[in-house]
């Protein structure tokens, strides 16, 4: 049977990347999907934005919904200094696999920790599963309809803490209209849209932040 797009980028990475060497895979990856086939990373654009707060968060715990590929798990994990975890979820067991062998490709399998599973049957198991108490960043790249449910299951199960950093992928498109509303007219939020494009692509679209303010 045919290979999937999952597979075919995984091995433009086995192909085009240096073993343990993260930006060569996220280059691999960019170069796949701008000269082969469009794939749903969150890209270099706005990888570069999310790398910058990644870097003035420095985070010690980070969870990320929505593996996908591994894309974003790999610029995430690669910025985090020895010691740190990036936990990521992924409903879809087959894209699971591919990220699975996308973060070992970059040598940072010792960083993360990816677990397959609903976020919102996983989110309320974090601390019994990793002794987490709260999440000094989140990257949020899953569902679009999953994304207002799952912050206010991260504020129900108290994994945000004054200060934690949300960061929301594709905030115009697909767009998350009632993410967008909640964050940036809640008192317990203060937001901020980063203005970008769709990936690999010239269509409008942006990431959003919010601290939690507690
Ligand atoms: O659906 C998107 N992401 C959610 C992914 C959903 C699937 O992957 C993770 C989840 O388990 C599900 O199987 C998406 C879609 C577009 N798009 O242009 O359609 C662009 C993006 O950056 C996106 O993150
Ligand atoms: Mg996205």
């Amino acid at each position: 049977t045919r290979s999937t797009r999952p597979q075919r980028l995984l091995r433009a990475v086995q192909q085009k990347a240096i073993k343990g060497d993260p930006q060569s895979v996220i280059s691999a990856i960019d170069y796949f999907c701008r000269h082969s086939e469009w794939a749903m990373n969150v890209g270099d654009e706005k990888g570069s934005i999310l790398d910058s707060v990644v870097c003035e968060v420095c985070p010690t715990t980070a969870l990320e919904l929505g593996t996908y590929c591994g894309y974003s798990t790999v610029r995430i994990a690669r910025l985090l200094p020895p010691g740190t975890k990036l936990i990521t979820l992924e409903f879809n067991p087959a894209f699971a696999a591919v990220a699975r062998q996308v973060i070992e490709y970059a040598g940072l399998q010792n960083k993360v920790c990816l677990v397959e599973g609903a976020s919102g049957d996983l989110i309320p198991k974090m601390c019994q599963m990793f002794g987490i108490k709260t999440f000094d960043f989140v990257f949020i790249d899953h569902w679009k309809d999953r994304y207002l449910p799952d912050i206010k299951l991260l504020e129900e199960c108290q994994l945000l803490r004054k200060g934690s950093i949300l960061l929301a992928d594709n905030v115009i498109c697909p767009g998350t209209p009632e993410y967008l509303e909640y964050v940036r007219n809640s008192p317990h939020y203060e937001s901020k849209y980063f203005k970008s494009h769709l990936e690999y692509t010239k269509v409008e679209d942006g990431l959003e932040k919010s601290v939690f303010l507690g």
